[in-house]
Formats: C-alpha cells, sequence, structure tokens
C-alpha cells in the first residue's frame, strides 16, 4: 500500500523522459515502473504533463527576522511552493541581523521553524571580521558560504558588508580546510559605486543607462579576482547571478584549468532586458543590471550550449515603496521578487520556445544544485530518494496576476506578463503543499536541510 502514486505522466528520468508511475511511501519514492497498480491512499492522474523534481533554489532572501515586513519565511515559502520550489537556500543578507555568526543563524533556524511550506538550508555569511565565526557556523549546518565582492549599500550596524580583499583571501583559506564552498556575488564595487554617482550627478539615470552604470567588465573583473583567489586558496567557488557571457566564458577557462568552480543565472536575466526595463520600471531592477538584448543574447547562448550550471530565482523582495518612491532606477532598490516564476517562466522560455531539453531543464533547476551542495536525497526523480516533485502542464497559459502572488509584498517585474506553461502541484517528500485548483495545501511541513 502506498500512501500516493502518481499515474500516466511523462516522467523526467535521468535517462530521458517516459510514461510511469510512480509510487510514494513514508516520504520517498519507493517504485517507478511502468503501471503500478496497487492501493494507495491517494492517486494524482498526470497525464498530460511532465512530472520532474522540484526546482532547489540556492538563492532566496528572506529578510526574517528583522525586516519582516519585506518578506517572512510562511509568505515566501508559499510563493516558492506556488511556483514549483520543493528546497531552498536561504541568503545570510537581508534579515537583521545578518547570518554571519552561530548566534544570528540561531534566530533565523527559530523564526523558520515553524513557517516553511518547503524544505530549506542557509547560508553563512563571510564579512570582514568573521573569520573565527565561519567553523561554528559551519558545525551548525550551513550548506555554503556567501560574501559579496559588490558594494551592499547599507550603513545599518547589523546588516551585511561587503568583503575586502585581505578578508576573501583569508576566508577562502579558512573555507576551503572546511571543505566549504564560497558564493559570490560578483561585481567590482569600485567601478560601480564611482560610474552610479558620475550618472547620477549627470542625470543620466534611464533604464538604459543602469546597465552601463555597472559595466559588464565590472561583472569580469570581480569574477578574475574570485577565481584568482580560489585557485590560489583550494576554496570551492560558486559564482552567483552571472548575467554575461564574458564571466560565464571566464569561469569555464577556470574549471578547465582546474579550479573548482560553478556558474548559476537567474530567469530574469532571460526573460527582461534593460530595453524591457524602461517599461515595467524598478519592480525588474537588480544587480547586476538586466542587460540590454545584443548582451542578453549571448547569455542566452551560454545556457542553451550547457555553460550554466544552473539557474536560481534571486527572490530579492522589499516593500513596494523602495520600488515606487524612489527618484530614480538608480535609486531604487535593487532586488526582483521572482521566487514564484521560475519554472514556468523558464520552461516556457527555454524549453518551448528555444528547443532546450526538458532533461537538460530539470538539471539546471533541481539535479547539479542537488549535487554541488550535497544534498543527496534531493533533485532526482529515482527510487529511494525524497518525493520532492512538481507536476508541470506544458500545454496551459496563464498571466501573471499581482492577487495570486503569496509574497508579502505582492509586485512583480512579470505582473501583467502572460506564461505559456504552468505549475499545477507540489509534492514535498509525498505531501501535496501546492495544488492550482485550491491553492496552498495544508500545514507548513517543511524541514531543514543541513550539511
Ligand atoms: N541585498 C540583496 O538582496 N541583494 C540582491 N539584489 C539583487 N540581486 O539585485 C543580490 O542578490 O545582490
Ligand atoms: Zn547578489
Ligand atoms: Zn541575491
Amino acid at each position: 500500500m502506498f500512501d500516493l502514486i502518481i499515474k500516466n505522466g511523462n516522467v523526467v528520468l535521468r535517462d530521458g523522459v517516459k510514461k510511469v508511475d510512480i509510487g510514494i511511501k513514508d516520504e520517498k519514492i519507493s517504485c517507478i515502473s511502468e503501471e503500478i497498480t496497487d492501493d494507495a491512499k491517494e492517486v494524482i492522474d498526470a497525464t498530460g504533463q511532465y512530472v520532474m523534481p522540484g526546482m532547489i533554489d540556492t538563492h532566496v532572501h528572506i529578510s526574517e527576522p528583522g525586516r519582516t515586513e519585506w518578506e517572512g519565511f510562511e509568505t515566501g515559502s508559499k510563493a516558492l511552493a506556488a511556483g514549483g520550489t520543493t528546497s531552498y537556500v536561504e541568503m545570510p543578507l537581508n534579515a537583521l541581523p545578518a547570518t554571519v555568526n552561530k548566534e544570528a543563524l540561531d534566530l533565523k533556524l527559530e523564526a523558520a521553524k515553524t513557517q516553511n511550506y518547503v524544505d530549506y538550508a542557509f547560508y553563512g555569511g563571510l564579512v570582514p571580521d568573521n573569520l573565527e565565526d565561519l567553523e561554528g557556523l559551519s558545525d551548525a549546518g550551513v550548506l555554503a558560504f556567501k560574501a559579496f565582492i559588490s558594494n551592499c549599500g547599507s550603513d545599518i550596524p547589523d546588516d551585511f558588508t561587503n568583503v575586502d580583499d585581505y578578508t576573501l583571501y583569508k576566508g577562502m583559506q579558512k573555507l576551503a580546510e572546511l571543505d566549504q564552498i564560497l558564493c559570490i556575488h560578483a561585481e567590482n564595487p569600485d567601478i560601480t559605486s564611482k560610474l552610479e554617482a558620475e550618472f547620477i550627478r549627470e542625470g543620466k539615470t534611464s533604464a538604459m543607462d543602469y546597465p552601463d552604470a555597472r559595466p559588464v567588465i565590472a561583472e569580469v573583473e570581480a569574477v578574475q579576482k574570485a577565481i584568482l583567489l580560489a585557485k590560489e586558496t583550494g576554496c570551492k567557488l560558486h559564482l552567483v547571478h552571472i548575467s554575461t557571457s564574458e564571466a560565464v566564458q571566464a569561469i569555464l577557462k577556470a574549471r578547465s584549468e582546474g579550479v573548482d568552480v560553478t556558474v548559476e543565472s537567474c530567469p530574469h536575466y532571460f526573460s527582461m532586458s534593460a530595453e524591457d526595463v524602461e517599461e515595467i520600471g524598478a519592480y525588474a531592477k537588480c544587480q547586476p543590471p538586466l542587460r540590454k538584448k545584443p548582451v542578453q543574447e549571448k547569455l542566452w547562448e551560454e545556457l542553451l550550449n550547457g555553460n550554466i550550471d544552473w539557474l536560481t530565482s534571486d527572490h530579492s523582495p522589499c516593500t513596494e515603496d523602495l520600488k515606487l518612491e524612489a527618484d530614480n532606477l538608480f535609486e531604487a532598490w535593487g532586488g526582483i521578487s521572482g521566487a514564484q516564476n521560475n519554472v514556468d517562466l523558464m520552461f516556457d522560455l527555454a524549453v518551448k520556445q528555444r528547443g532546450l531539453s526538458v532533461n537538460r531543464f530539470v538539471e539546471l533547476i533541481a539535479t547539479t544544485p542537488a549535487e554541488r551542495f550535497n544534498i543527496p536525497n534531493k533533485g532526482e526523480i529515482s527510487v529511494a530518494k525524497d518525493a520532492d516533485i512538481i507536476l508541470v502542464d506544458p500545454n496551459q497559459s496563464y498571466t501573471v496576476k499581482r492577487e495570486d502572488l503569496y509574497y508579502k509584498n505582492k509586485h512583480s517585474a512579470y505582473e501583467g506578463r502572460n506564461i505559456d506553461c504552468r505549475v499545477t502541484k507540489t509534492i514535498v517528500r509525498g505531501n501535496v503543499v501546492f495544488d492550482l485548483e485550491e491553492g496552498i495545501v495544508g500545514n507548513p511541513i517543511g524541514k531543514l536541510i543541513t550539511k
């Protein structure tokens, strides 16, 4: 007797898409077979839909505690569930205090405990003056670490701060010893902050000016620095939200020379360009910036050629006033609320419109991040793995509407956009947590994942 059987779906397995049934028992996938006729407490008919592992979103900012008016674990994890994410890793910045020592992590753990609808894990931060705290964070189970080679732009005392070169060097040495991955936001802070100031002085603050104030070279230079230090220290490196082909190429070159480095990008870099920001406005502002069309097209080539390892949302929410009340785009909060539209949007754009294979898509959203972050029980539909499964209907279309968003602040750069694909069910360890008809189902059953 199974707890749940998913029947008749096009199941995305490692070696191809197959029409098979999936039997789930005690939160795990216990049987995959052409036809399962056994009894089950519940049967889901997935005819006409893809059945794939849920997204593992390794880049989410939930700002709780401390900035709960921006986002919280309950609302954020509901949005993730509704968008087809079954696990996420929470960034060490935007909450107050930032997650840069064990005490701050404990506050996160306490706040997260009873509110998550999907499984979750945490990053620790690497900031100036916390070299002594890295081991404690590692021992407490953070999945990886995060640093900024970029301006964090906050002078609030408990907020996150970017690393200086000394901290980066010493931190990487320490993280190599601890066998931890360091994830880096890479944009040269000197170039970007001084260029931005210059552009503002000259009144050049349009959507098309913004990427020029944070130019491609700022990303490439910071990526090169990170690579150089990773090579020297032996630290495992991951570059987050990469926005340019040039940076991807630098990473590929380093990997071919033996550096242990991976790279992510985000749906917004593929779904919107600087030209679109002119219409959408500050909702679509982020760092690194959305690029102009020709730059974006080169990033698309990298994705389609298999050169980007995985996709993340970089869900970086805020209250609406920080988007709307800024004097100009340069002053608005940089961060896009995107947790709820990753799977459907990218399936539409990459698989349906540009011919990416469904198997490659699943590697990008689930299999590769699970392997890189060493989450051995997730990321794949195979026997004995956690039953973290989503149903994706490639034949449904819908328009993104404010009232359907679960975010604490219901704004999105995608509001009004039509998406030709839809997540219809999200299942976390065998529990349906989202159903298109019913919305969020049941209680917050999300569990902590530790290293
Ligand atoms: N403080 C942030 O959340 N920053 C984030 N903001 C973006 N991406 O615009 C990020 O990941 O850098
Ligand atoms: Zn970042
Ligand atoms: Zn981020």
